[in-house]
Order: structure tokens, then C-alpha cells, then sequence
């Protein structure tokens, strides 16, 4: 199969309404036009490495779902609705089969999320595949930037935590050795986050009236939180006992599992600040979008991150998130 051929059978099908329009030119030519809906363009890119982002074997269907959950998760985090996506891939070889599972996985949660795939670029790589997914969302001002925390907001944070990390660990460790039957079992309720997260779409819009600053905790809820903080100029307090865990975690050791939560990445949940007049409704918000939130904590003067324990002692030490440049 050719570049031409491979690029027409599987991602030049968009049915997203934008791709309906009269004057929408989609996959095929020098660039895609579409008529902008009235509001605030916002635009994001995240770039997926074989062996940096996931590993050579996992399956191509979970991977053209993720490479765009990861972007859309910032749409998300923007509370904007999702419109259109770019899609760059550099693949070693034409494998027919894997570009089947790949295009399926991504075009399955593009429909879902009405998100037109309107162009992209296919390229032969050398050595190893390489994504670049680039998303557009529709916006409403105020937006809720990092910058716009205010002090004496709680803090939330959608879902559950640590489960990716703890896949991760499980999956590096299967490369050199065999799991316990335990491991499997905890593997086995963990991997789907790590390898086909949720981005949360329809909490981030329906959070939008309610929220000052808002972030997706993709390199771990501590370090994203950081950046929102120093963006704000202000600090946190945040509670180590009210960080949701996922329910697997119970059968990690406690510190090891309170490492997952803090400083763990690939969580594609929310992290947001907002005025306590407006918890009831937050709560509405999650129960309509049909995910948890909890309040982790507060907004606070100081510009400093503090974490306290069950006891009220604060916690030294705290883990890093992810960082490709350490
Ligand atoms: N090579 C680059 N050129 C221009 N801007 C960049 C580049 N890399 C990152 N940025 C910008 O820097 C900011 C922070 O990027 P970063 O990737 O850390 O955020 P993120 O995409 O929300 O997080 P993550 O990639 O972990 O999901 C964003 O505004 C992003 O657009
Ligand atoms: C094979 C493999 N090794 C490591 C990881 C962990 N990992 C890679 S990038 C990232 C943060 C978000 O990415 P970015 O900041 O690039 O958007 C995390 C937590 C993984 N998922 N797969
Ligand atoms: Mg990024």
C-alpha cells in the first residue's frame, strides 16, 4: 500500500459535523479550510516517541485512542469543546494491519467527541513510530488559565490517581523478569488507564462557569499543580489523605502507592481551583459528566506547595513529576 492509498483508507473519513459544511475541505488537499465557529480558537500539540511515550508492543488500537485522549485532554483543561485535529505519523514501514488498529482506535474517539481529523502528514521513519497529533477546541473567555487561581479557592481533582504509574512500573518490570500471580492481577486492573485514558471532555465544559485556573495532571497531580501555582504567583495546601487513589492501590505498599498518586504521570484527569460558593455545583457537574471529583485542598498566599499528612505534619521531600530533560 502506498503513502496516497494508506492516507485515504484510513484517515480521510471524517463524519464530525464541521466536516458537513459546504465550504469544508478535509483530508486531500494543500491545507484544510474550515469556517472558525464564532468564540476562542484554542490549539495544543503533544508528541508520542516509541519507547519514550509507550512501548513497541502495545496495541496499535489503544495507541491512536491515546495519541489524541492526550491532546484532547488539554482541549479539555481549556474548558473548550473539541472541532478538529492533525494527525503527523513517521512509521518505520506501511504495516497494513497496525495502521488498521491505529486509524480505528483514534477515528472511534474523534466520532465520540465529533473531533474532524482534517489533515495531518505520513512520513517513513528510520528507526522507531513518532505521533504528533495537533487539536483545535472551541472556547468561551473567561478561560480557565493557569494563571488565574485566586487566593482561599479549593483545589479539586477529577477521578482517581496512581494507576498508570503503577501499570508502567509493572510493565518495565515484565521486560526483565516474570510477574507474581499478584502482580498480574494488579497489572490487569491497571493498564487500561495507562494505555487508553479518558480525557475528561464533558467535565471541563461543564465545569467552565465555575472554575478559575484549570490543568491536566498529564506529568502528575503535584508537578501540574505546580505550574498552576507558579503561573497564579500564589501556593496550596493540599491534603495527602483526600488524593483519590485508585481502589487497586490498596494492594501496593502505602508509600510506594502515595509516590503513584503524587508524582505519577500519564493521569489525564483535571486538576481545578474554584470559590467555595460553588461546590454544590461542581458536584453537579461531576455526577452529569459521570466521574468523581474530590477537593484536595486550598489556594493560599504563601507561594509555596505544602502537603500534609493524616496528622497534620507536612511532608518533606515531595516526589517529582515527569520531566524528559531531568
Ligand atoms: N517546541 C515548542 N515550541 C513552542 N512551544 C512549546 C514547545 N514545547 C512546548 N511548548 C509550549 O509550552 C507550554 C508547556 O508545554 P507542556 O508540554 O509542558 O504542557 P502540556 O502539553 O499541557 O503538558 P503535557 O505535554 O505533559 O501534556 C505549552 O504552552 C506548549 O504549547
Ligand atoms: C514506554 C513508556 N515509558 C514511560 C512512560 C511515562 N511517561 C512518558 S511521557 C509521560 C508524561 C506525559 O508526556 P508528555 O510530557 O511528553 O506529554 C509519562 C508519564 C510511558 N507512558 N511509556
Ligand atoms: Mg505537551
Amino acid at each position: 500500500m502506498d503513502e496516497f492509498a494508506l492516507i485515504r483508507q484510513y484517515f480521510s473519513h471524517s463524519t464530525a459535523s464541521i466536516a458537513k459544511s459546504a465550504s469544508y475541505v478535509g483530508v486531500g488537499d494543500d491545507c484544510a479550510a474550515l469556517q472558525p465557529p464564532q468564540g476562542e480558537l484554542v490549539i495544543c500539540k503533544d508528541v508520542l516517541i516509541e519507547g519514550r511515550h509507550f512501548f513497541s508492543d502495545v496495541d496499535p488500537f489503544l495507541l491512536g485512542h491515546k495519541a489524541l485522549a492526550v491532546n484532547l485532554s488539554d482541549i479539555a483543561a481549556m474548558a473548550a469543546k473539541p472541532i478538529a485535529c492533525l494527525l503527523g505519523l513517521a512509521l518505520p514501514r506501511a504495516d497494513e494491519a497496525w495502521l488498521e488498529a491505529f486509524s480505528r482506535g483514534f477515528n472511534r474517539l474523534a466520532e465520540r467527541y465529533d473531533c474532524a481529523l482534517v489533515g495531518g502528514d505520513t512520513t517513513r521513519s528510520d528507526a522507531g513510530i513518532f505521533i504528533s497529533v495537533t487539536a483545535l477546541g472551541l472556547a468561551q473567555q473567561p478561560l480557565p488559565l493557569r494563571a488565574n487561581a485566586q487566593i482561599g479557592d479549593d483545589l479539586w481533582v477529577s477521578g482517581d490517581l496512581g494507576s498508570p504509574n503503577i501499570a508502567l512500573g509493572l510493565l518495565l518490570k515484565q521486560q526483565q523478569a516474570s510477574l507474581s500471580e499478584q502482580e498480574l492481577a494488579l497489572l490487569a486492573a491497571t493498564r487500561l488507564r495507562l494505555e487508553q485514558p479518558e480525557p475528561q471532555v464533558h467535565l471541563g465544559q461543564l465545569l467552565r462557569p465555575y472554575v478559575h485556573a484549570m490543568i491536566d495532571i498529564s506529568d502528575g497531580v503535584l508537578q501540574d499543580l505546580s505550574h498552576l501555582l507558579t503561573a497564579s504567583q500564589l501556593g496550596a495546601i493540599v491534603y495527602a489523605e483526600q488524593l483519590p487513589m485508585h481502589p487497586a492501590l490498596q494492594a501496593v505498599e502505602a508509600k510506594h502507592a502515595l509516590e503513584a498518586v503524587l508524582a505519577g504521570g500519564d493521569e489525564y484527569q483535571l486538576c481545578f481551583s474554584a470559590a467555595p460558593d460553588y461546590r454544590r455545583q461542581i458536584e453537579q457537574c461531576a455526577l452529569q459528566a459521570g466521574t468523581a471529583v474530590q477537593r484536595i485542598g486550598q489556594i493560599t498566599a504563601a507561594r509555596e506547595l505544602i502537603l500534609l499528612d493524616a496528622a497534620g505534619q507536612v511532608v518533606e521531600n515531595l516526589p517529582q513529576g515527569f520531566n524528559h530533560f531531568p
